[in-house]
């Protein structure tokens, strides 16, 4: 009998270095390529009542383009579809009698439930995943899942001792799919791209081999927390968020970059934090839903809550602070921010303005072109003191960062920061009596 198989793109959007397309294609006669495009979910809904920002869905553009044509030079096509995976699984199912299905592995909670869901309600095909989007794989790491240290400096460590495997060798085959399937015009389903970041496999090699053609790591651990400019982080996030890159080909990248250039503390720090995102990948796969949960993984009564008026004039960047209205308008007009600035815009969500920090987290989940479960809830449980941080949580003072990274109002004027400074006028029960300052 042949076997037709159905792989599903996700968050590892390339053809080089993917293990789980290069391993699922060896099980098939014939391959159907296809990308599910997520609907939003009860909980998405619950948090926000906007969708995926053009921005954002401009990137998913991009990179699907990318891939589809990276998929064509091996004979293949990427098919774009908006259904449920269960509806995609019984299309395919009735109409080419597929009998595999493969994906890489996600780190989202749903997403894994949903995997398990498909693979009960059709128990006859085979089922295939792989790591194809982390440094190490599940049998390297020294610890159990449930033994993943609290925090990231123990996790860190264990890491630091472990070998990165090496990018797979070039995919110079894949199985027809087959028989002719049509296909909806990407043009027709997406909003163009911004001019901001390009994304894509054939953008992130391009992207990939500039950075390291360039001094730029040298001075890296100076430059990263900076607010402004081209390469004072790597912006390898947009392309690793979405699998067009995988963190494995930028470390052979990095190596060699040392190998020819020397290595330093800057060149070290690229690889410290791509182990952030290490740790945030297996920290979510670890505590699951509770990923979301407004107590976090610690379990901890916060008292943070729900006001629409200051939450709008977060988002809107209209807060009464330059810097965070600045911070704003950018995500809003690129969808990308730096990491200082994901970090200020969090700490005056959760502290000053006195927000349920995942409003925030929700926000960021529809407007970052590099959005990624894990780094995302992972950093915003952090920010909010209920995730792995040893401190209890972060408040980055506004006057103080705004003095040590924008000491020249450069990035403020900028990006309009002070054009529509609003005060936080709404009061509450909760805030009664009212004083004389408020
Ligand atoms: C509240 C908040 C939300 C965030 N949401 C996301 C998100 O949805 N997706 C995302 O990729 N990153 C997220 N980050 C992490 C970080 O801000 C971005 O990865 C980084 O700014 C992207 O720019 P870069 O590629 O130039 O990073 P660089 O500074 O050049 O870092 C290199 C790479 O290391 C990884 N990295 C760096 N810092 C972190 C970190 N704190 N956590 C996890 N990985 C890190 C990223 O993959 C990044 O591309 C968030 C941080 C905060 C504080």
């Amino acid at each position: 009998m042949k076997k037709i198989g159905l792989y599903i793109f996700d968050h590892d959007c390339r053809v080089l270095d993917n293990p789980a397309l290069t391993q699922f294609s060896q099980q098939v006669d014939a391959l159907i390529c296809v990308y599910v495009l997520p609907a939003p979910s009860t909980f998405d809904r619950q948090f926000s009542q906007t969708h995926a920002s053009d921005a954002q869905q401009g990137y998913i553009h991009q990179t699907l383009s990318e891939l589809d044509e990276n998929l064509r030079l091996l004979g293949q096509k990427l098919l774009l579809v908006q259904a449920p995976i269960q509806t995609v699984i019984a299309h395919y199912l009735k109409v080419e009698h597929i009998t595999h299905v493969g994906r890489s592995i996600h780190s989202g909670y749903y997403e894994q439930q949903q995997w398990q869901h498909v693979q009960r309600l059709y128990p006859q095909l085979h089922y295939f995943a792989a790591n194809s989007s982390h440094l190490f794989d599940l049998e390297q790491l020294p610890f159990t899942l449930d033994e993943l240290p609290t925090s990231f400096t123990p996790c860190r460590k264990h890491f630091e001792q472990l070998d990165v495997p090496a990018p797979l060798a070039t995919l110079t085959h894949l199985p027809a799919p087959p028989k002719h399937l049509a296909n909806v015009d990407f043009k027709e389903i997406f909003p163009p791209f911004n001019g901001y970041y390009s994304g894509g496999e054939i953008s992130a090699r391009d992207h990939l081999n500039l950075y390291f053609a360039s001094e730029a790591p040298k001075s890296y651990k100076e430059t990263r927390n900076e607010l402004m400019g081209d390469d004072f982080s790597t912006k390898f996030s947009g392309f690793l968020a979405h699998g067009a890159i995988s963190p494995r080909q930028i470390m052979a990248s990095l190596r060699e970059y040392e190998a020819l250039n020397g290595a330093n503390e800057s060149t070290y720090w690229v690889y410290f934090e791509l182990l952030w995102r290490e740790y945030f990948y297996w920290y979510a796969r670890q505590h699951q839903s509770r990923l979301f949960c407004f107590s976090g993984v610690r379990n901890k009564s916060l008292t943070t809550s729900f006001y629409p008026s200051r939450f709008k004039q977060w988002c809107e960047g209209a807060t009464p602070y330059p810097l965070v209205n600045a911070l704003m308008h950018e995500l809003n007009e690129t969808g990308w921010m730096s990491n200082r600035g994901r970090q200020i815009v969090a700490s005056c969500l959760v502290n000053e303005l006195q927000l349920d920090w995942r409003y925030g987290a929700a926000y960021f989940q529809q407007r970052l072109i590099d959005y990624d479960v894990a780094s995302n809830w992972g950093n915003w449980q952090y920010i909010a003191g209920v995730g792995p941080d040893p401190r209890g949580g972060r408040h980055f003072h506004i006057s103080k960062q705004t003095a040590l990274y924008d000491p020249h109002n450069i990035f403020i004027s900028h990006w309009h920061g002070d054009a529509n400074c609003q005060a936080i006028t709404q009061t509450d029960m909760v805030d009664w009596p009212i004083s004389e300052q408020s």
